[in-house]
């Protein structure tokens, strides 16, 4: 029988009161793909930071090869061969992307001129997972998959044995998630063993050999993968099995313009926005598809105001939301769940209470600090604790955070870039459930999404944003499909632009 080349025994990790992990054992096996599955806050992140040396076990331990670990940290982790991609990256956003796996490869050399030959060899695992990626360009250039792809490749230059990849399909294009899974495979059968947390039950069935569920710290099922159904598996997770179901609501029938993007123009290093048009009414949800890097992040930092436009208005009930600084930005009754909410916004060591009041800080608006309870409950944080900081919460609780404060309270207009991201199968439900109950109350919709199924099941018409312009915005008559959509993101078929 082949041996576990890592193993948990009883491992339990406390922070103060709350059981992060509880008790688990687990194995994992050289060559194989173990999915790691579970709600969020179930202890997935947790459980693999104590193999890699984040954390240390309060109680229990960790076998390596057989012997008790001796990794007290992550650089210790490396040396050990075992590597983790993490939810939040580590880049350094000005350098070059050459730089970057430079500086994070323990073979660089002091001194690394342009042409050196050895330095090639820190590129090779790139040019096999993500040829597209130009070493020379900045990171700061890159969309959020393509940083992804980056940080795995700092991990599989070190020549870890064991992978560890926190979520590394949320930010990936369907394009970009189809490469890592089969660049997954090859790993795998290269005798790696590839730790997969993920909540997409496609990476799991893409990928994965066994499968373990976490369900409050605990391991409550280790099967190989068809064992169990997809259902099965959610009931595990979540308790109960969860259907994802999702319709918005009927449009109003009289069409009110709300949210009106005037010949929008802007720039920024690598992308420009070409006159963008679109007038999305009362109650609307339109839905904005499109590959990552076509220009969706700059036009959501226009409309929030934290990226300046060079011409072109925006204008929300009649009055122009350009040219504001990001403080006046707060004060509008727009709501915004950026990409990437642990870093662009959250203050992580701030209290859930205070990150919830951010908007009404900004405002001069007196503290709300009664309603601050009532979120946590309805957005389903956990724990639903106002005095914790939200450097502790896990990655999708954050993500629910900053929907509690943005879809919290009445808005006039919603700007969603990826919600959903990193979610649970029910708090998908619920944030969703939260947008369109907006939409219902009459709030304009620009929902931003690389997951065509929920943008063709949950909008009432789709842009297609490429090469920094709209070159279509289509009414959602039953008749678009993936195909559809994904020829005109990519530009195979040609079609009208818009006026
Ligand atoms: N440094 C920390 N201090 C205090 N609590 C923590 C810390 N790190 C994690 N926790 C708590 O431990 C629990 C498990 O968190 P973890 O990040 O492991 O969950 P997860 O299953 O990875 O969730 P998600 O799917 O949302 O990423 C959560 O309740 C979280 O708030």
């Amino acid at each position: 029988m082949q041996k576990a080349i890592a193993c948990f025994e009883n491992v339990t990790r406390r922070f103060g009161d709350l059981i992060a992990v509880n008790d688990a054992n687990l194995e994992i096996f050289p060559g194989e793909v173990t999915a790691i599955l579970g709600e969020n806050g179930a202890g997935k992140s947790t459980l693999m930071k104590l193999l890699y040396g984040v954390h240390l076990p309060s109680s229990g331990r960790i076998l390596i090869n057989g012997e008790p670990s001796a990794i007290t940290g992550p650089a210790d982790a490396m040396i050990n061969g075992v590597g983790m991609v993490f939810q939040n990256f580590s880049l350094l956003s000005a350098l070059t992307v050459r730089d970057n796996l430079l500086l994070a490869w323990p073979k660089t050399p002091y001194w690394v001129s342009e042409n050196n030959k050895g330095t090639k060899e820190v590129l090779a695992n790139l040019t096999r997972l993500a040829p597209h990626i130009n070493p020379h360009s900045k990171v700061s250039n890159l969309s959020v998959g393509e940083q992804q792809l980056v940080e795995l490749c700092k991990v599989l230059n070190i020549s870890a044995r064991i992978v560890i990849l926190d979520e590394p399909t949320s930010v990936l294009t369907p394009a970009e998630s189809r490469r890592l899974h089969g660049f997954i495979r090859q790993l795998a059968d290269e005798g790696v063993s590839v730790v997969l947390i993920t909540h997409k039950l496609a990476d799991v069935e893409a990928c994965a050999d066994r499968i373990a569920v976490m369900r409050k710290g605990q391991i409550v099922d280790v099967s190989p993968r068809g064992q169990k159904s997809m259902s099965e598996i959610v009931t595990l997770m979540m308790g109960s099995d969860v259907k994802r179901e999702i319709s918005p609501p009927a449009l109003p029938k009289k069409r009110v313009e709300k949210l009106f993007l005037n010949k929008i123009c802007a720039t920024a290093p690598g992308m420009s926005l070409k006159d963008i048009s679109l007038s999305i009414a009362a109650g609307e949800v339109v839905g904005l598809a499109g590959v990552a890097g076509n220009g969706q992040a700059l036009l959501a930092e226009v409309l929030a105001g934290i990226h300046p436009a060079t011409s072109g208005d925006v204008a929300l009930d009649g009055i122009s939301l350009i040219r504001r600084n990001q403080m006046e930005t707060l004060a509008t009754p727009l709501g915004y769940i950026p990409e990437l909410p642990r870093k662009n916004a959250v203050v992580e060591n701030m209290t859930l209470a205070k990150n919830l009041n951010l908007r009404a800080l900004a405002s001069g608006k007196a503290d709300v600090n009664n309603e601050v309870q009532d979120l946590l409950t309805r957005f389903h944080v956990n724990p639903p604790e106002i005095d914790r900081y939200a450097s502790t919460l896990s990655g999708g609780n954050l993500q629910k955070l900053v929907s509690a404060r943005e879809l919290g309270r009445p808005r006039a207009a919603i700007l969603a870039c990826y919600p959903t991201m990193g979610l649970d199968i029910s708090a998908i439900q619920m944030i969703y459930r939260e947008i369109f109950a907006q939409a219902e109350a009459g709030a304009a919709v620009l929902w931003i999404s690389e997951d065509l199924d929920d943008l063709i099941a949950g909008s009432h018409r789709i842009a297609i944003i490429r090469d920094g312009q709209l070159v279509a915005v289509k009414d959602n008559d039953g008749k678009l499909n993936r195909d559809t959509l994904g020829a005109m993101m990519t530009g195979l078929k040609p079609e009208r632009k818009v006026a």
